[in-house]
């Protein structure tokens, strides 16, 4: 965010009020130029500064290339009044735009009334885009009887069940509504999770939140596959940002899935999951890589040499991460996953509080992190060092189209 970025953008108000006219303005004002909608909604963007375009078909921040650093937030919403839970959106949507062209939101963090406290906090003032993406969604909550949603609820937002082993944190679970910010730059993602929840105070409050490093999945194959905190290189099987079949096949919620205000959307499952980081470390290298059926060096299957050949299932143990999760055993069922490392310091017995942060999105939860958990659940010998301590589910609708336009429009204003 340069210093300019500061510069009030007194037009964005009035092309949100004014819907669909604002975009012939706003090309107008030239923040046409800083919104332009993605064309192709999967390019991944190389420049780790770059800013990734807002608009578009799907939300960018699932198959758009992954960033380095995670900022994660579920919201409870504290006000019953579904008009202003709606201006709340429309607020965020216009400084989700602004903040992922790398601009202050509102009139800026300096340069306004004295008297009164800057709209933009200013701690990614100087910075750039950073690639950031603000990823929106709703969890279940928001379907009771507050807002006069009951009937748009999606039969696939289903509660996720109980698994074996779940030691799940309320505190760390669950959610009305969730911002997922990714960017390459730490700063810039935490700079934008604060300044919506301070746009939101008094109608929603942070539920829970949490911080990311390292990502553990990629969507551009072409790059080296990042390692997780057991070292091992994570992702390497994902669906990639430009495979549009399986996207379309396994990430996108089509037309006829249902319910329309979802079509272009997708499921997203955050599990929180602690790493026994320690146990782990003191683990022979010949069962860590029994554990997940890969070689901790280059990462091949069990009986094959590279990386990126097919795994052979029955040449890894039976209880195999890669075996259990792999999708022959699940009627061919993928999802794309974006997790993030995370380590939030010592849990006072000296034990690194470390782990994966696993971040999925799918076409139906029901078909895809459902069926492949339970089995993990039941039979992965990778539970002896691992615990899932956090959970929600959220479903992301689908892009905001244009900037007359905004999060969750469809399911407030479009058919059931
Ligand atoms: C329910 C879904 C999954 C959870 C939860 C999960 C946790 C988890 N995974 C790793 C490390 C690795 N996972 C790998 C592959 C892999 N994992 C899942 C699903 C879940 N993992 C799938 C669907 C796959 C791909 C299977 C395939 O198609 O072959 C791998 C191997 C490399 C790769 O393909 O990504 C690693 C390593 C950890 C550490 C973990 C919980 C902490
Ligand atoms: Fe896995």
């Amino acid at each position: 965010m340069t210093d300019e970025a500061n510069t009030p953008s007194p037009s964005r108000r009035a092309l949100l009020a004014a819907g669909g006219a604002g975009l012939a303005l706003g090309a107008a004002t030239g923040a046409g130029a800083v919104t332009a909608a993605r064309t192709d909604d999967t390019a991944p963007v190389a420049d780790t500064g770059a800013a990734v375009p807002f608009h578009g078909r799907h939300q960018a921040g699932i198959a758009t290339a992954v960033q380095d650093r995670l900022h994660f937030a579920a919201f409870d919403v504290k006000t019953d009044d579904r008009a202003a839970l709606i201006d709340l959106l429309k607020e965020w949507t216009e400084a989700a735009a602004l903040l992922t062209a790398g601009r202050a939101v509102g009139e800026g963090a300096y340069g306004g009334i004295p008297e009164a406290p800057p709209d933009d906090t200013g701690e990614a003032l100087g910075l750039k885009p950073s690639r950031l993406t603000l990823t929106f969604g709703v969890g279940p909550g928001l379907f009771d009887e507050r807002f006069g949603l009951a009937d748009r609820r999606p039969e696939a937002l289903v509660d996720l069940p109980k698994f074996p082993g779940d030691n799940l944190d309320a505190a760390r679970s669950g959610g009305d509504l969730c911002v997922q910010a990714c960017a390459d730059d730490p700063q810039v993602a935490v700079h934008a999770i604060r300044n919506l929840a301070r746009i939101g105070f008094g109608k929603v409050a942070v539920r829970w939140s949490q911080l990311g490093f390292g990502k553990t999945s990629s969507t551009t194959p072409d790059a080296q596959t990042p390692r997780n905190m057991m070292g091992f290189k994570d992702g390497t099987r994902n669906i990639a940002g430009n495979d549009t079949s399986n996207l379309a096949k396994h990430v996108w919620v089509s037309e006829k899935d249902g319910p329309d205000w979802m079509a272009g959307g997708s499921y997203l499952v955050a599990r929180r999951i602690r790493m026994n980081i320690e146990t782990w470390d003191r683990t022979s290298l010949k069962e860590q890589e029994d554990i997940f059926g890969r070689t901790k060096g280059e990462g091949a299957p069990y009986g094959k040499r590279h990386e990126r050949d097919e795994p052979e299932l029955r040449a890894m143990p039976e209880a195999a991460h890669v075996r259990l999760a792999h999708p022959d055993r699940h009627g061919g069922a993928m999802m794309l996953r974006r997790g993030y490392s995370f380590t939030d310091g010592t849990d006072g017995l000296g034990r690194l509080d470390a782990g994966l942060f696993f971040l999925a999105y799918q076409r139906d939860v029901r078909d895809a992190f459902i069926p492949v958990q339970r089995a993990l659940a039941r039979r992965d010998v990778l539970n002896e060092y691992i615990q899932h301590v956090g959970s929600a589910v959220f479903a992301i609708p689908p892009g905001v189209a244009d900037e007359g336009s905004w999060w969750g429009r469809e399911l407030f204003t479009g058919k059931a």
